[in-house]
């Protein structure tokens, strides 16, 4: 049995949708279908999820904004009319969505949650009924009553376990289950979304929920490329790879795939292939639990910009106890998360994402670092890149840093910071964003160029 999930491009119009058709009905395996909403028909197009936001958020400002309603609706009608649909499931889709509208806005989050999770939900139900249109037992299945249960954790969805439990009843139904990505309820029977790009955890989660043997996850592209094809024109795609590796590279800026997604699948040993929509018949990409080494150190690299870095330097700072833990809780105090600490003898940096603090919260905060921990020297550098280099073959192989700095250095890209993971797995170059394009393919070029050809 199969779960197989659908991205947005791979939805986003009716000629989209007789694809995944076909994909699903060639393989009586693939019993679950997971689906987003509409996403973008062309690079200036805009996702439905983008429109439904915006819309709720200006409704929630008292503003009226009914040409982002229709620009949801025509999206919907043109992808009825492709199928030749009844117009009835388009009026549906509105009046349902002028209902979430209307509804109660005491809940701000949970208000926005509702209309950006009725973009998969309405598309669920549409998909739905085009396969039983063509004479296939399918039928749309709601995560309320399915049991994909989740709390709300920093703004976001987090599956609870007893989801999975819930969710094995699922094998006994017959047919087609068509089930909406990106969203569960909460103890409230309330809608909470997961982040961005969140049907893949859904995906994920319903793999597990059912036992599955492979996951599926289809997408607009031949595979995982080794590098983000937008930086790296044509570059080499990766045939395997592990769950750590993914996660990792996920997390760092490979948005083919989201990083929540690996740990569901991870924990029932389900294997994850990412393929084509547009080109099914191409090999893709699976990612497993161990593979053979065999391409050297580095599998992939990924990279993001918009963080920054707080320097706080200190004499002796080693000796003092609690100094790193009284730095981290002024974090807390603030409601910010951090993703890297590179440290010294003297000196700790804290890299977060700039979008959390403004210039205001960003004073604030190093005036509690001044007042309480008395440092030496503690100042902000803004936009940095960090670059992320991943391989369960750089654990064995020795001078992968040295050959990475010099392909740095070769190419005129100062390094701000240098970190390595603990796993082993993973090297991390912060450097400015300027220089976030060249650095990636300049070490593209040293570990990649030459060596699967
Ligand atoms: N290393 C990578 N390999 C493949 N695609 C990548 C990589 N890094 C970024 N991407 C981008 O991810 C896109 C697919 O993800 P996404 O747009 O979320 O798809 P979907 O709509 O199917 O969920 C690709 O079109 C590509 O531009
Ligand atoms: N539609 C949601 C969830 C999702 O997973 O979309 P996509 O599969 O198009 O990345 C979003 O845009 O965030």
């Amino acid at each position: 049995m199969k779960v197989v999930k659908f991205g947005g491009s791979s939805l986003a119009s009716g000629d989209q949708v007789k694809k995944v058709f076909d994909i699903v009905t060639s393989d009586p395996d693939r019993k679950v279908v997971v689906v987003s909403a509409p996403g973008k028909r062309y690079p200036e197009d805009r996702k439905v999820t983008d429109l439904l936001i915006e819309l709720g958020e200006r409704t929630l400002r008292g503003e009226e904004a009914p040409e982002y309603l229709s620009a949801v609706i025509a999206r919907y009608s043109q992808v009825a009319e492709e199928l030749k649909l009844p117009a009835e499931i388009v009026s549906k889709i509105e009046l349902d969505l002028i209902q979430l509208l209307n509804a109660d806005k005491t809940g701000q989050a949970r208000y926005i949650d509702a209309i950006k999770a009725s973009g998969e939900d309405n598309n669920a139900k549409l998909i739905a009924e085009y396969f039983k249109s063509r004479g296939i037992e399918a039928t749309y299945i709601n995560p309320k009553e399915a049991g994909l249960l989740v709390e709300e954790n920093g703004g976001t969805a987090l599956v609870l376990k007893k989801s999975y439990e819930n969710l094995k009843s699922l094998r006994k139904r017959s047919g087609i289950l068509i089930f909406p990505g990106f969203f569960g309820y909460n103890e409230a029977s309330e809608v909470v979304t997961f982040s961005r790009s969140g049907s893949d955890i859904t995906g994920s989660i319903l793999a597990n929920g059912i036992e599955a043997d492979l996951y599926e996850n289809f997408t607009d592209v031949d595979a995982v490329y080794s590098v983000n094809p937008n930086v790296v024109s044509n570059p080499k795609e990766i045939r395997e790879l592990t769950y750590r590796e993914m996660r990792e590279l996920s997390y760092a800026g490979f948005s083919v795939f989201h990083d929540e997604a690996l740990i569901p699948a991870f924990e029932a040993g389900i294997p994850v292939h990412i393929k084509n929509t547009n080109n099914p018949e191409a090999a893709g990409t699976r990612i497993v639990n161990e593979r053979k080494n065999t391409n050297g150190p580095v599998i992939g690299i990924a990279s993001d910009d918009d963080f920054c870095s707080i320097y706080v330097n200190k004499y002796l700072m080693n000796k003092e106890i609690g100094f790193g833990r009284k730095l981290l809780s002024i974090l807390e105090d603030f409601g910010l998360t951090y993703e890297h600490s590179p440290s010294g003898i003297d000196d700790l940096s804290i890299i977060l994402r700039q979008k959390q603090m403004n210039a205001e919260t960003e004073e604030l905060i190093l005036e509690r670092i001044r007042t309480d921990l008395k440092p030496d020297e503690v100042t902000v550098e803004h936009n940095l890149s960090l670059i992320m280099m991943v391989g369960e073959g750089m654990r064995h192989n020795i001078g992968t840093a040295a050959r990475a700095s010099k392909a740095l250095a070769e190419a005129g890209v100062n390094i701000e910071m240098i970190n390595q993971g603990s796993s082993e797995v993973s090297m991390m170059f912060g450097v400015k964003e300027s220089q976030e394009k060249k650095a990636v393919q300049a070490l593209y070029e040293e570990f990649f160029v030459g060596v699967y050809a």
